[in-house]
């Protein structure tokens, strides 16, 4: 099977990529369509799924994957969101989300400034590229979640789907 990812995030293509792991898994650049930092659910959500049709439509028979990551509100703090789905040749959609942690209120500022939280992890972390790395989800669990870990746990959720889906038809 022939996996596409709309994404050349090495976070991302390696988690793709350690959940299927017979198959083949390329990155591609695709517009998620919404803005570059989400601030819901709901828009980081249609991000992932926006980038998971993009992917499908490609080429024939290949299984798109979109995953997106952004920060929704909950009770006065602002949360890490992540949101991932799958888009398969017959156009059937599986969606599933991630962990959740609070962010601290220095960055919650930042990003109700109009920041983008890429650019604020990188100066609060002292690190380059934090993103492509162990992402802010790294950062604020000591490195015991890193960001790739995060999007594996979203891509086993969505393969257990898809799966599902395609033992249940077999057996009508
Ligand atoms: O190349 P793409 O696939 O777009 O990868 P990205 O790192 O930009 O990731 P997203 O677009 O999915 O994330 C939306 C924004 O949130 C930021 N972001 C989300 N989760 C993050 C994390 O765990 N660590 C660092 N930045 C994160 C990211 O840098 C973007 O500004
Ligand atoms: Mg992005």
């Amino acid at each position: 099977m022939k996996i596409i990812v709309g994404s050349t995030n090495p976070a991302k293509l390696e988690a793709v990529q350690q959940i299927f792991d017979h198959d083949q898994v390329d990155g591609i650049e695709v517009s998620s369509k919404v803005s570059s930092q989400p601030f819901c659910d709901e828009e980081t959500l249609e991000g992932a799924i926006n980038r998971a049709r993009e992917c499908a439509k490609t080429e024939k028979g290949v299984v798109g994957i979109g995953l997106e990551g952004g920060v929704m509100e909950l009770e006065n703090d602002l949360y890490l969101c992540n949101w991932g789905a799958l888009v398969d040749s017959e156009e059937n959609t599986f969606v599933a989300g991630g962990a959740r942690i609070p962010l601290p209120d220095s960055i919650a500022n930042e990003l109700n400034k109009g920041k983008e939280l890429g650019e604020v992890i990188d100066d609060y972390a002292k690190g380059e590229n934090v993103r492509h790395n162990e992402g802010a989800i790294g950062v604020f669990t000591n490195e015991l979640v890193n960001r790739s870990g995060m999007f594996a746990h979203i891509v086993q959720l969505l393969k257990g789907q898809y799966e599902f889906y395609y033992s249940k038809k077999g057996d009508e």
